[in-house]
């Protein structure tokens, strides 16, 4: 393990001049490509007319989405004002006008990790920093007393040098609720399913072991490119009686079968260790149960999580720069 911050580009926040981060008008801008689309946004590459820099406005048209939707955005973007941790894409400014909504943040221009996975299998050495990374995030988070709920590699984008950034705090909620015994909670079977811990898709519950659960899914997918479970696996489960439900939990343990997995065999000790202490059934032994004994989980010891967690630590793998990470085929369907 060695400090390698004098030899790397910090995933550092962009530099932009006081009186700038609170932009309030589209006018601001200049509209350059389209870099993402989700269910209920288009995300632009835009560029602030003053400063010259890129940054990431995502537009969401009013007139599509119910009141309850509208609301969940003013809980997101609550959420992202309380967040600033050098892993998290920071968010500056939300505005609107007549038919629309916009958010601006930091502009990830390396791709999300579904879109990597797809194309190569990673060594391990580049699956821990990122790993490593989404654990330092999630810690920061969970501190704040907020549970992420949709880990996933299409909600992990990264930057130009690589760094990962945990993104889209859509269904992202504070721990609102406590057990008699003082754990803390968020009711809801939400998030996507092939992600969701036992204790969510039974239990209808969050806890912050929940999120390492999902970090888990997504380090087996980082590493063998496909999951444990698959979605119509999970939402068969689901769907099956109210009787089967109680033994859901059951068929999912058994199901897991990965601790005979062919697959899970041919990693390190060290990864197949990892992966089946995040997809530990129960909360009280899963990883992520002590968060402060994360660092010293055998998969880590390569990184300082001390460096890791100022965005130091250089990561494995470099997005090719002056690519454009997004389907084509937004650019023609986008609308304004
Ligand atoms: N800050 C950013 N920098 C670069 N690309 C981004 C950024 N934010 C979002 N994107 C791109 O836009 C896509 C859609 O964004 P996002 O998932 O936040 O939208 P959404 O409407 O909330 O989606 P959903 O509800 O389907 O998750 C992402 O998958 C990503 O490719």
């Amino acid at each position: 393990m060695g400090n390698q911050s004098s030899k790397v580009k910090p995933a550092e926040q962009p530099w932009i001049e006081e009186g700038q981060k609170h932009f309030c008008s589209i006018s601001q801008f200049k509209l350059c490509n389209v870099v993402g689309k989700g269910s209920w946004s288009t995300v632009f590459v835009v560029k602030d007319r003053r400063s010259k820099q890129k940054f990431a406005l995502k537009c969401i048209n009013k007139k599509k989405h119910n009141p309850g939707k509208l609301k969940q955005l003013l809980t997101e973007v609550s959420l992202l004002r309380s967040l600033d941790h050098p892993l998290l894409c920071r968010f500056y400014s939300e505005f609107e006008d007549d038919n629309k909504i916009y958010l601006v943040s930091d502009l990830m221009l390396g791709g999300d990790l579904r879109y990597h996975i797809a194309q190569n299998r990673f060594q391990e050495s580049v699956v821990c920093v990122w790993i490593a990374e989404l654990a330092s995030a999630l810690m920061y988070i969970h501190s704040k007393g907020i549970l992420h709920r949709d880990i996933k590699p299409d909600n992990i984008l990264l930057d130009e040098y690589g760094h990962c950034r945990l993104v889209d705090f859509n269904v992202a909620a504070r721990l609102s609720h406590q057990t008699q015994d003082g754990k803390s909670y968020v009711k809801g079977r939400v998030g996507t399913p092939a992600y969701m811990s036992p204790e969510t898709l039974v239990h209808s519950i969050g806890y912050r072991e929940s999120d390492w659960w999902s970090l888990g899914i997504t380090m087996y997918e980082c590493l063998l490119q496909n999951r444990p479970f698959s979605s119509t696996m999970v939402v068969n489960w689901i769907r099956s009686s109210e009787k089967e439900k109680s033994s859901l939990l059951e068929t999912m343990c058994s199901s897991l079968e990965i601790r005979n997995n062919k697959q899970l065999n041919t990693l390190s000790k060290e990864a197949h260790a990892a992966i089946l202490g995040f997809l530990e059934p129960s909360i009280k032994n899963r990883y992520g149960h002590q968060e402060k004994d994360i660092p010293n989980v055998s998969f880590f010891s390569s990184v300082c999580f001390e460096t890791i967690s100022q965005g130091k630590w250089a990561p494995k793998f470099r997005p090719k720069s002056g690519k454009l990470y997004a389907d084509p085929i937004l650019e023609l369907e986008a609308s304004f």
